[in-house]
């Protein structure tokens, strides 16, 4: 068994990643032990592991292996120009979620991006730094901004409870994933109406590094004809 498929291990994410290949008449389960990351396939010539979604970017730019479940925000952000290295095969149609850019509720003269540039400025003015942005996902972010023409703010890195950093005082906006947008209603922020980065969702990646041998080629095709891809 050559073809390696990594997918989510834990959560959601892997309950729906079994569900939706389950529907595809491809079996996964976990084995062993609650706390071994160890897992059975069949109805595929697969070799099946379980990684930390935000790793199996890594793995798929690396080649070390040939298929990937995660999310589109984390290819994104992880993999330095993204479509030279791996292949979107099929969105999958669940892991939803935005990363927005969010500011405080009660600057009522913020709503767009355009404001953002404009109390940027003045924040520069007023306090001698630069406008705080917390976020993990620096490239898509910073990207998103330039692209908008937003210059004037830093970004300061969170990689967690990132809606607190305002309450906080160690940041003024954040850029962060949101799905009900409870999190962000709960911390008195609100979305930029232009502030949406990228929406989200789980797909099924393939790595243009791997080593792609026949065999694993072969494999490929099976699996392709059994999803509809
Ligand atoms: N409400 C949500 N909150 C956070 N992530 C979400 C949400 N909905 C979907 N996602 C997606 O789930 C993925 C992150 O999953 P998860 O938190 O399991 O990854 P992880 O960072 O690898 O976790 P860990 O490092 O703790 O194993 C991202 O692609 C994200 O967009
Ligand atoms: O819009 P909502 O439905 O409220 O969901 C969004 C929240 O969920 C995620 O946090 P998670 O609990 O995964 O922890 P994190 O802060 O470590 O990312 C995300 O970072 C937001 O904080």
């Amino acid at each position: 068994m050559s073809l390696k498929l990594a997918v989510p291990s834990k959560g959601r994410l892997m309950e729906k990643t079994f569900d939706w290949f389950a529907a595809r008449g491809i079996g996964m389960r976990r084995s062993g032990s609650d706390r071994e990351y160890a897992a059975d396939v069949d109805g595929a010539d697969l070799e099946l592991l379980l990684l930390s979604a935000s790793e199996i970017p890594r793995e798929l730019q690396a080649g070390r292996i040939h298929l990937g479940v995660t999310g589109s925000d984390l290819v994104r952000e992880r993999i330095p120009g993204w479509e030279q290295v791996v292949r979107e095969l099929e969105p999958m149609g669940f892991g939803f979620a935005d990363l927005v850019i969010a500011v405080p509720r009660i600057w009522i003269d913020v709503d767009t991006l355009d404001d953002l540039d404009a109390a940027a400025a003045d924040f520069r003015a007023a306090h001698g730094f630069r406008l705080r942005i917390a976020t993990k996902y620096h490239r898509l972010v910073r990207e998103f901004l330039r692209d908008a023409g937003v210059a004037d703010y830093q970004l300061v890195d969170s990689q967690g409870a990132t809606e607190g950093t305002v309450k906080h005082l160690t940041a003024e906006a954040i850029a962060d994933i949101t799905s009900s947008g409870d999190t962000l209603r709960a911390n008195h922020l609100k979305v930029l109406e232009d502030g949406l980065v990228h929406r989200s969702q789980a797909i099924l990646f393939k790595s243009r590094k791997a080593d792609w041998q026949p065999a694993d080629r072969a494999a490929l095709k099976n699996v392709l004809a059994k999803i509809g891809g």
